[in-house]
C-alpha cells in the first residue's frame, strides 16, 4: 500500500488528549482495533501521569521487571528489581551472586555524589588569565549557585568548587568553566543546570568572552561507584575458568571492539537496574562509556585478577548519577516499588548497588564465554522468545523451547517445524 498521501506536519498534536492522538496515529498507520487496544492499555501506568511525564503520549510499552536473587552487598542481603526485555540478563545476576555468595558477596564504596556543569565561554582575549580572573571569584561563585537551590541546601547539598580549564578546540582556545555540585539524593541535573545558568553571565563579564553552553557533565567523574567481589574457585569450577575470565578481561582493555561488547554486558544489569528505579538510562550509559575511553583509549569498565590465595577477584569503576528524587523516580508507580524492594534512602546506597550488579553481570557473561560459549545458557532462555516468534502459544511455547534447546539448534525455522509436529500430532 502505498503510503504518499500521508501527512507528518501535525499542528497542535501536543495539545490533543492521549485518545485522540492514538486515534490520528491509528488512521495515519492504518492500525487494526487490536494494535490500538494494545498501545491504549497501559498496563496499569495512569494514562494522564504518562501524559506528563513525556510529551505527544498515546500509550506506554511495556518492558517486564524481573527480580535479581543472591545478591549480597555490604554484608546485606538484597533483591534487585531489573527492568529489561533481554532474556538471561537477570538469570545471569542471580548466577554470579550465587557464585560469591558465601564468600562475602560485594563490597562498595563511592567517591562521593557530586556532579559537574559546564559553563562554555568562546573569544576570551586572554582566556590564562581570565581563568585566574573567574578562580578569583570562588566566593561569589559558591554565593550565587547556592543562591539556586536552597532544598538542596537543606540536605546538605551545594556548591563545592569551581575549577577553569583552557581547552584547545576547532575554533581556538576556550574557557571552559567547572561547577562541582553536591547533589546528594537527587541525579541533579536540573540544580547544576539552574547554576550554570545563573552563573553564565558573570562568567560573560569576568572573562570578557562569550558564553554559549551551560549543562552538566555526564562524564560524573567525582560520581563513581565502586563494587568488589571475590569468588572461590570451588565456586567457579577451578582455576581454568579463572584464568579464561581474566584472559577475557584481558581481552576487552586491549580491544575496543571487544571491549564494546563487554561494556555493553555490563551495562545489560546496570541499566536495567537504573530503569526499573526510573533513572535516567541514556545519562548513566554515556557516563560509562566516556568513563571507559578517558585515557584516550576505550577500555574494560571491570577488572579482574588472582587473589594471593588464587581465587579470582573482580573490581568495577563508573560513574553512577542516580537519584531517589526528582526524573521519573519519585512518580512512577512502579519505580518506587523498584526503590522499595530494594530498601535504599540514599541516592549513594542505589549507584553502589548498581555498580554490583555490573560487576555480576560482567562475571556470568565472560564466565560463560570463556567455558560453554554464551549461546548454552542465553539460547536456552531466549528459546522461549524463538517459539514464540514462530507462533507459539499457551503451553506450545514451554515445550518448543525444550526440544529446541534438546535439538541445539534455537532457530525460528526449526521452531516453526516443531510446532507443526506438535499441532499435527
Ligand atoms: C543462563 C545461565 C544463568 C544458566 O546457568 P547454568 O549454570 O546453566 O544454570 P543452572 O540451572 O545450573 O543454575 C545456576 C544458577 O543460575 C541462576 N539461573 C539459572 N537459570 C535461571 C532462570 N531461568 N531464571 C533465573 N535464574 C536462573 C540461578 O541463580 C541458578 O541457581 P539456583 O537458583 O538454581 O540455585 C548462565 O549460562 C549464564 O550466566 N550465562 C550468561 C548469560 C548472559 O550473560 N546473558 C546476557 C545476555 S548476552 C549479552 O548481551 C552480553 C554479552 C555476552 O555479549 C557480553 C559479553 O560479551 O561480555
Ligand atoms: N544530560 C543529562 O543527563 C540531562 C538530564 N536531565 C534529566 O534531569 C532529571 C533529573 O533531574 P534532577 O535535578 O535530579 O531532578 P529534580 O530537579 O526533579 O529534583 C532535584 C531537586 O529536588 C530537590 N530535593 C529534595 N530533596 C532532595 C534531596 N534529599 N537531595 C537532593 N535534592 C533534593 C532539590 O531542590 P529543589 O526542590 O529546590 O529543586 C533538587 O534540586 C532526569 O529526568 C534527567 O533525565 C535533564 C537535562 C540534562
Amino acid at each position: 500500500m502505498s503510503h504518499a498521501h500521508r501527512n507528518a506536519r501535525i499542528p497542535g498534536f501536543h495539545r490533543k488528549s492521549p485518545q485522540e492522538r492514538l486515534r490520528i496515529v491509528a488512521e495515519f498507520a492504518g492500525l487494526d482495533s487490536a494494535t490500538t487496544d494494545r498501545l491504549a492499555d497501559t498496563g496499569g501506568l495512569d494514562l494522564d501521569l504518562a501524559d506528563r511525564l513525556v510529551e505527544n503520549v498515546v500509550g506506554s510499552m511495556n518492558i517486564p521487571l524481573g527480580i535479581a536473587t543472591n545478591m549480597k552487598v555490604d554484608g546485606e542481603d538484597l533483591l534487585i528489581p531489573m527492568a529489561t526485555e533481554e532474556s538471561s540478563v537477570v538469570a545471569a545476576v542471580c548466577n554470579a551472586a550465587r557464585q560469591c555468595y558465601d564468600a562475602g558477596g560485594f563490597t562498595t564504596s563511592m567517591s562521593g555524589t557530586l556532579m559537574i556543569a559546564q559553563i562554555q565561554a568562546i573569544d576570551v582575549a586572554d582566556p590564562h588569565a581570565a581563568r585566574l580572573r573567574v578562580l578569583d571569584r570562588r566566593d561569589d561563585i559558591k554565593a550565587l549557585c547556592d543562591g539556586c537551590d536552597p532544598v538542596l541546601l537543606k540536605f546538605g547539598g551545594g556548591f563545592r568548587d569551581v575549577e577553569v580549564r583552557v581547552i584547545d578546540s576547532l575554533g581556538g582556545p576556550m574557557l571552559v568553566t567547572h561547577l562541582i555540585v553536591d547533589t546528594r539524593d537527587a541525579m541533579g541535573a536540573n540544580a547544576v543546570n539552574t547554576m550554570a545558568e545563573t552563573l553564565a553571565p558573570h562568567i560573560a563579564q569576568w572573562t570578557g568572552g562569550r558564553v554559549y553552553l551551560r549543562i552538566l557533565s555526564n562524564l560524573a567523574d567525582r560520581r563513581l561507584a565502586r563494587a568488589h567481589a571475590v569468588w572461590p574457585l570451588d565456586q567457579i569450577g577451578g582455576a581454568e575458568v579463572r584464568d579464561g575470565i581474566i584472559s577475557a578481561y584481558h581481552f576487552a582493555a586491549a580491544d575496543p571492539y571487544r571491549a564494546a561488547t563487554h561494556n555493553k554486558g555490563i551495562m545489560n544489569g546496570i541499566s536495567a537496574v537504573v530503569l526499573a528505579t526510573g533513572n535516567d538510562t541514556r545519562a548513566v550509559e554515556a557516563g560509562a562509556h566516556a568513563y571507559a575511553a578517558r585515557q584516550g583509549h576505550y577500555g574494560s569498565l571491570t577488572r579482574f585478577e588472582t587473589t594471593k590465595d588464587g581465587a579470582l577477584s573482580g573490581s568495577i569503576e563508573l560513574p553512577m548519577a542516580v537519584g531517589l528524587i526528582g526524573g521519573a523516580t519519585k512518580v512512577h508507580p512502579t519505580a518506587q516499588a523498584s526503590l522499595k524492594i530494594l530498601g535504599v534512602t540514599s541516592a549513594e546506597r542505589l549507584a553502589r548497588i548498581i555498580a554490583a550488579v555490573g560487576l555480576a553481570q560482567n562475571f556470568s557473561a565472560l564466565k560463560a564465554l570463556a567455558t560453554t560459549g554464551i549461546q548454552k545458557g542465553h539460547m536456552a532462555l531466549h528459546a522461549q522468545n524463538i517459539a514464540m516468534m514462530a507462533g507459539a502459544v499457551g503451553e506450545e511455547i514451554e515445550r518448543v523451547a525444550r526440544i529446541l534447546v534438546e535439538r541445539g539448534t534455537v532457530r525460528q525455522d526449526v521452531a516453526q517445524a516443531v510446532l507443526q509436529e506438535l499441532r499435527g500430532a
